[in-house]
Formats: structure tokens, C-alpha cells, sequence
């Protein structure tokens, strides 16, 4: 098995991306350069008022409000084509008042807020990266942003202790830290019915977030092996929900690889398509209005999926297999997996019956999602 050898570089650039996530999951603020503009950013939900007027008077500008265009669309702000909206935060608009635009859960629970007054002209992209670092870290999309004169930024930031991460380490995290996985621990964890399993442990280099390969028999290296890639699904794996078919999925795989003798699964660290367990549940909240899965994650401000695939290619390469079967229904994995090098020689229909919780969910996959179901 190949081993990555770590680049100090990009190791900083995780470590920087990590620590801003730290301070904002903590209501502390972020410093965001791209080297001509700078922004220091809270996160929305962790924003307290006094936080905000600290925030302005440290940057000596006046705060604005970033949302997604998906949530923008919801609150009725125009959409501008970009994919962040900056509105003018008002008098009305005070913290409280923020985090509630900011989570769609209270939508229906608060009377209609606005007019919002929304920046002009161009977005600079480096709000994309005030709402990417809170996806990355799990937060909802959405952050008060204050300008700051990029001469000042690191005089600033000194003084006042604050993370700075550059747009350039946002937008290389999920990249960074998916080339440089590499295997941890190795173990013989015998399974019902498929007793011949290791799993194969994978961790970034940086000590990120972990995912795991339950290898089963003893797949050879030449032929497709049979794969699934099984994003983690707290609710469905572990306690049984019957909101989605995960759980059943997973032991079905493990099942149908031990029926053929081998095969690996990739257990991958994407709970909630990516959002995070907090924010699916959040869309669960929102499905229990009558919203269905893909509106949900919209009105929440993501994006129907935010899952990467370059983890799953690059355990699979470490691995050693560059062929796959993938059980899967979704057309988005097979794609995803190829433009990361890993060729699908073969889609295995990976289908069980619904539920009457489940119903709905299946058939949004098959309608809005294109999945084969
Ligand atoms: N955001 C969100 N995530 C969900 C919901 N229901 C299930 N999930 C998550 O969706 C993921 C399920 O992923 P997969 O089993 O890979 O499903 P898939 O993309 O439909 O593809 P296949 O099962 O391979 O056909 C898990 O991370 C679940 O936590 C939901 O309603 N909202
Ligand atoms: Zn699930």
C-alpha cells in the first residue's frame, strides 16, 4: 500500500482552515484574506449582539449579512446570479433576529421579516469563502462579515488573537485533506455473516476527519471489485431510522458482498450528504413541515448534496483498486468517482423496499435526484 508523504504547505493549510473553524464554532471570530481583500467573519448562529458591535469596532466598518442565494431565495431577496447575497444589516436586524434568518427551522414560527436591502453590484468571491469555511465546519451557511483594510488585517488580527486562513485554504480543504489520507489502524473485525473482515482505518495527515474501508474476503486486485460507498448516516446505520433506507443499505451490502466472496465498503465521514448530523437534523425538522429532502437542505441555505467523492477515490487507490462494481442508484457517485480517476466498469442496482416513512424520501431521490430507483 502507497503512503502519501505529508507537504508541510498544505498541512498549514489545514491546520489554518481547522483553527478558524475552532474559533467560529465558538462564536470567536475569523480572519479571510485572498491578499487584496480581507473580511473578518462570525458565524451567524454563534453570533451574539455583543460579539457584532466588537467585531465592527475592532474592523471600524459596519457589518453585513451573508447568506446563501438558496436561503436569499427563500427570505424573497433577488437573486443576483451569485451565489452569495450580502444584505445591509439593518437596525431591526439584530442578533437574535440573524440566527433566525440564518436557520430555516424558525421560518415558519416567525411573521415575515423584510424588506432586506442587498449589496449592489458584484460579489467579491471571498464571501463564498465566509460561507464555505462555516459548510466546512459544519455551521450553517451563513456569517456577519466585516471589510477590513488588508494593511491592517495582520495588525489586527495579532492584537486582537484572531485565526487568519486565506481563501485559497478554504477552497483546498476538501482537496488537501482528502490527498493526504493515509491507513492508521488495520484490524480483523469479523461480521455477522461475512466473518472474514478487516477494517482498514484512513486518517488525513493533518489528524482530520477519519473514514474507514470494511474490506471483506479477499478481493483481488485485478478483477472490478464489488464496492459500495456508504456516506455515514447516524440515524439510519446506528439507531434504525426509518426516514431513509441507509441502514438497510449498509447491511445489505455487506450481505450481498459476503454472498459474492469479496468486496470492500467505504464507511465515509459525508453524514447528512455532507451537511453534518446537527444540520440534518435540522432538515428532518423541516421534512416534518411538508418540505421534501432536496428543499430542505435548500431552504437551510446547502446545496442538495455537498459530498465529495476525492476521499473515496483516494482510499480506493490506496487500496488498490482502480476498478470498481458500485452498488449504488445514484448516477452523481458513478460520475463523481470516475472524474477522480477511479473507472466504474459496472453500476450493481443497490435497491430495497420502502417504508411509509421512507416513501417520500425514495421517490424525491428518484424524481429531483435522477437516482435509479
Ligand atoms: N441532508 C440530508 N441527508 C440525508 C437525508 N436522508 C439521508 N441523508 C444522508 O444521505 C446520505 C445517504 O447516502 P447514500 O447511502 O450514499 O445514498 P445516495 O446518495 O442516495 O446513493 P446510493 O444509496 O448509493 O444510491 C447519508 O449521509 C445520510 O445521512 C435527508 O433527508 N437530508
Ligand atoms: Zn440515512
Amino acid at each position: 500500500m502507497s503512503q502519501n508523504n505529508p507537504d508541510t504547505s498544505q498541512k498549514i493549510a489545514l491546520r489554518n482552515v481547522d483553527r478558524a473553524i475552532a474559533d467560529l464554532r465558538r462564536g470567536l471570530p475569523a480572519v479571510i484574506t485572498t491578499g487584496q481583500e480581507t473580511i473578518a467573519i462570525l458565524s451567524t448562529e454563534m453570533a451574539y449582539d455583543a460579539e457584532i458591535r466588537d467585531l465592527a469596532e475592532t474592523c471600524g466598518t459596519a457589518p453585513l449579512f451573508a447568506i446563501t442565494a438558496h436561503r436569499a431565495n427563500v427570505l424573497h431577496v433577488m437573486p443576483t446570479g451569485d451565489t452569495t447575497i450580502l444584505l445591509t444589516i439593518e437596525d431591526w436586524m439584530d442578533a437574535s433576529l440573524m440566527r433566525a434568518l440564518a436557520d430555516a427551522t424558525h421560518d415558519l414560527d416567525q411573521p415575515f421579516r423584510g424588506p432586506f436591502t442587498r449589496l449592489q453590484g458584484p460579489i467579491d468571491p471571498i464571501h463564498d469563502a465566509a460561507i464555505k469555511i462555516n459548510k466546512l465546519g459544519r455551521l450553517l451557511p451563513s456569517a456577519i462579515v466585516c471589510p477590513v483594510d488588508t494593511e491592517k488585517a495582520a495588525s489586527i488580527a495579532a492584537e486582537k488573537d484572531l485565526s487568519v486562513v486565506t481563501f485559497d485554504e478554504i477552497f483546498s480543504y476538501d482537496d488537501y485533506s482528502a490527498r493526504q489520507l493515509r491507513p492508521v489502524a488495520l484490524a480483523k473485525v469479523p461480521l455477522q455473516g461475512a466473518e472474514n473482515t478487516r477494517i482498514q482505518a484512513f486518517r488525513p495527515v493533518d489528524g482530520g476527519i477519519e473514514h474507514l474501508a470494511i474490506l471483506i474476503g479477499d478481493p483481488n486486485r485485478h478483477d472490478p471489485v464489488l464496492a459500495r460507498l456508504h456516506s455515514e448516516c447516524f440515524t439510519g446505520d446506528l439507531i434504525g431510522s426509518l426516514k431513509c433506507d441507509c441502514g438497510e443499505q449498509l447491511r445489505g451490502a455487506i450481505k450481498a458482498i459476503s454472498d459474492q466472496g469479496s468486496g470492500v465498503i467505504l464507511y465515509l465521514a459525508q453524514e447528512g450528504r455532507g451537511i453534518g448530523l446537527m444540520n440534518k437534523l435540522r432538515a428532518y425538522k423541516l421534512q416534518s413541515d411538508g418540505f421534501d429532502t432536496i428543499d430542505a437542505n435548500e431552504r437551510l441555505g446547502f446545496d442538495a448534496d455537498e459530498r465529495v467523492f476525492r476521499p473515496a477515490a483516494e482510499m480506493l487507490s490506496l487500496l488498490g483498486f482502480t476498478k470498481i462494481r458500485l452498488m449504488t442508484n445514484n448516477p452523481e457517485k458513478v460520475e463523481g468517482l470516475e472524474r477522480c480517476g477511479i473507472e466504474v466498469a459496472e453500476r450493481v442496482t443497490h435497491k430495497f423496499p420502502s417504508n411509509t416513512h421512507n416513501e417520500l424520501y425514495l421517490a424525491t431521490k428518484r424524481k429531483r435526484s435522477g437516482h435509479y430507483l
